[in-house]
């Protein structure tokens, strides 16, 4: 067994469950010692849980019935369609009588709980803030009910008109999703129904859906058809705090679109009270009038309401930058989190939250234990190690509860990520290992401990060379009291920072913009195609760095996506509405010139699930890599792709499917999620009419190398007779990733996805090509200077 750390005052209380309590020995005690003797805990819920609350009558919404009825009126069928962000429709099964009998027992059983909540008790303040002014901000603790209650009261108000159609914006899909599925069982409606969410390539609304959760990049999205998000009379833009790139862009769309629709509105009234006072003067009622309710296609125009939410924002900038909105702190938090710090700083954060894992298990109450960690590679470290500690646990104690791991990280495949959601097993203490994807909005049922090991990955961009770096870097005080917040959501719960508590008070206070570190090619892309002309005039609640503004517009130019004053090319428009980044955007265009567009879409539909599709743990590697041998191109990774592909489709039948992906260490799920994307990106294509997107070239690959050289000629190195290569432009030295096929061979020039820099500049996802590929396929950037 592991050792124990040290963790300063307040000492972790005494529990029922707990065994005599022992000194901890010194952090760094190398030798496993033995447990103490454990205890059996009183099973989950029943030591000092609140008595049940008193039966009484409920007032519930029948939101089903109200849904079924709407949906009849707009002439659907018993399953309602669901509208997918790309405009294609897919059928929503729909439930059975026992199913809605039950959702409904469920939203009873949930209403308690939901009215202990602290924003609770601000319900009315909240509405009648946001119905007095055009945008609030909102100020809560973690846990208090800010983001599934409040688009909910605003639901169930009339502000700003009757019947409010809300979307709720989260950085994160993992998120958006759980959130829609939270507050359907909440409204006892199925999700997809009245409350729903939009992710890119998944969509879960229909017509009915009148609360959306949506990642900020769908939001986004749909601005590009619906300029003034009139789909919507309230936008909540939630976790504000993070930053992200494009929640700070929607912000700053969101004054103007306000604006635009106040006056839109005061337009309207006015000629309303024109045609009123003709009609009075003629005898004739006006129309809304005699129609009743009106369908949602000719519902009135209404005023733009913002609600912005945080529990971790600098609330005075926010206001400020709205126009001096009102703050509303909600006071109070439902569950007390008690913080631990680690008395002494720890050298290895592994082996201090191993420790902390098992010095959890063998001290504290039932309740799973939500560990962050910075990437796939500690997640998959930590999770051996906890594993290997098992068999002894389970010889000295018998009696001792099992304990699950189950990784949480963004790559993970949506399958996988849902273990990490569901309840543990009886007599079981589930283990999350998580990135800083678990960090705000979740809540995973039944944790009740967080060890923060105080580092996130973040991603860093240099402009000029366009190398995308991840760094494990210091969280912010804002991080930290997100994930400590992440406990203590159904019962009191504790965190465990395994870093003292000198160390937290020199920690940043909030984490930097994200617009200040990525690439801002896709950004600019956006407010051009948008309408914003001049993006160095765009409202940024922190403008980006002017060379990282001039590059990404260079890179456009580059990719003709604008002209050479910095216009928005007919091109650039079309890039702009394929939900890829503009690179592979541009790819997809150029291979309808080159006569490939099947293979660019399964190529590009491939590389949007690329990290979840081969699965490559440290243990199976090179039994996977031996496995895929047969897939290897000559000409490298991307074809190697196509031809995984190509070969997953001459399969016939699920089960025969899922055997081969599982021989080949492919993921069945992942593979499923690149055959949507396929289907959203042909539909796309056909409606942006790109030509026919069912032309092939066969097996050919230099028609695919040429349309990725289309969109990819940046990224692009020539190899030098030393035997590396250098960037075609910068003439950086880049290393081929030991990931790549091409790993140790020779190529003439190479085409890569990615850079990354860790121990060298690595470029990962790489194929062969010839320098006059590159020059004749990007003659405008190298005209005859390749050498
Ligand atoms: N999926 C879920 N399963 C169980 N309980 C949940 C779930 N989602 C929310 N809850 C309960 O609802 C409470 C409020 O959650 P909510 O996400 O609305 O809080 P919040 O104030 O937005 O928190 P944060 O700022 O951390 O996002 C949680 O503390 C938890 O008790």
């Amino acid at each position: 067994m592991p050792s124990r750390i040290k963790f300063g005052s307040p000492e972790p209380a005494e529990t029922p469950a707990a065994p005599p309590k022992p000194a901890f020995p010194a952090p760094a005690a190398a030798s496993p010692h033995k447990l103490d003797s454990l205890k059996r805990p009183p099973p989950n819920g029943t030591a000092g849980s609140p008595a049940p609350p008193k039966k009484r009558k409920l007032v519930v919404f029948d939101e089903e019935a109200e849904q079924e009825a709407k949906e009849r009126a707009n002439g659907a069928g018993e399953a309602s369609p669901q509208v997918n962000g790309n405009g294609g429709v897919k059928r929503r099964a729909a439930w059975g009588p026992e199913q809605k009998r039950k959702a409904k027992e469920e939203a009873q059983r949930l209403r308690p709980e939901r009215e202990k909540l602290p924003v609770f008790q601000g319900k009315d303040a909240i509405l009648k803030g946001i119905a007095d002014n055009d945008t609030v901000i909102v100020l809560a603790e973690t846990g208090s009910g800010k983001t599934t209650q409040i688009p909910q009261y605003i639901l169930r108000s009339e502000i700003p008109c009757a019947g409010p159609r809300i979307v709720c914006t989260q950085p994160r899909r993992v998120a958006a999703i759980s959130l829609a599925q939270r507050v359907s069982a909440e409204c006892g409606t199925q999700t997809g129904g009245l409350v729903g969410y939009t992710v890119r390539f998944d969509n879960k609304t229909s017509r009915t859906t009148r609360l959306t959760y949506a990642t900020d990049g769908a939001l986004l999205a749909e601005m590009l058809g619906d300029r003034d998000l009139e789909a919507y009379d309230v936008v909540v833009l939630d976790e504000a705090h993070e930053r992200s790139l494009r929640t700070d862009m929607l912000m700053g769309f969101l004054k103007d679109i306000q604006k635009r629709r106040k006056e839109k509105v005061r337009a309207w009234k006015a000629e309303q009270a024109k045609s009123k006072g003709k009609a009075k003067a003629n005898g004739v009622v006006a129309n809304g009038e005699a129609d009743g309710k009106k369908s949602a296609e000719e519902r009135d125009p209404t005023e733009l309401k913002i609600v912005v939410m945080s529990a971790t924002i600098d609330a005075k900038r926010f206001s400020d930058f709205f126009d001096r909105a009102p703050v509303l702190y909600v006071a109070g938090r439902q569950h007390k989190v008690k913080i631990h710090y680690a008395e002494e700083p720890q050298p290895d954060f592994l082996d201090a939250a191993l420790k902390t894992v098992y010095q959890i298990h063998m001290r504290y109450p039932p309740g799973s234990i939500l560990v962050f960690l910075p990437g796939q590679e500690e997640i998959e470290g930590l999770a051996a190690s906890i594993k290997s500690f098992l068999p002894s646990l389970q010889k000295e104690y018998p009696d001792a509860e099992e304990l699950l791991v189950t990784p949480l990280y963004a790559k993970l495949h949506a399958a996988e990520q849902a273990k990490a959601f569901l309840p543990s097993p009886p007599r079981t203490r589930k283990v999350i290992l998580a990135t800083n994807i678990a960090e705000t909005s979740v809540t995973i049922p039944g944790v009740k401990y967080v060890i923060d090991c105080g580092l996130a990955k973040e991603k860093r961009y240099h402009a000029g060379t366009g190398i995308d770096s991840l760094v494990t870097e210091s969280i912010s005080q804002s991080s930290a009291k997100q994930r400590a917040g992440r406990a203590g959501r159904e019962t009191d719960g504790f965190c465990f920072r395994l870093y003292t508590e000198a160390t937290y008070n020199g920690l940043e206070k909030r984490s930097q913009p994200e617009i200040q570190r990525v690439s801002l090619t896709f950004a600019i892309l956006h407010l051009l195609a948008s309408g914003q002309d001049d993006v160095f005039k765009f409202s940024f609640m922190d403008p980006p760095d002017v060379e990282s503004i001039k590059f990404a517009l260079l890179t456009l130019i580059g990719l003709n996506a604008l002209d050479k004053r910095g216009k928005i090319t007919p091109l650039g428009r079309q890039m702009a509405q394929l939900p890829l980044d503009p690179v592979y955007a541009r790819v997809l265009v150029a291979s309808f010139v080159e006569g490939c567009p099947r293979e660019i879409i399964d190529l590009v539909s491939l590389l949007g699930s690329k990290d979840q599709l081969l699965i490559n743990t440290s243990s199976t590697r090179d039994a996977a890599n031996a496995a895929r041998q047969k897939f290897v191109h000559r000409t490298g990774d991307h074809m190697m792709l196509l031809n995984i592909l190509r070969a997953y489709e001459e399969l016939d039948g699920k089960d025969e499917r899922k055997q081969w992906c599982k021989d080949n260490f492919i993921s069945f799920k992942a593979m499923s999620s690149v055959l949507d994307a396929r289907k959203q990106l042909l539909e796309r294509a056909q409606r942006l009419k790109l030509g026919d997107p069912d032309a092939s070239a066969g097996d050919e690959a230099e028609p695919v190398l040429n349309a990725l050289i289309g969109g990819l000629f940046a990224n692009t190195a020539l190899r030098q007779e030393d035997g590396s290569y250098r960037h075609t432009m910068t003439k950086q030295l880049v290393a081929i990733h030991p990931s790549s096929t091409l790993h140790g061979k020779k190529a003439p020039a190479i085409i890569y996805d990615e850079l990354v820099l860790t121990t060298k500049t690595y470029a990962r996802g790489v194929s062969s090509i010839e320098p006059s590929q590159i020059r004749s396929k990007a003659p405008s950037l190298f005209g005859s200077s390749l050498k």
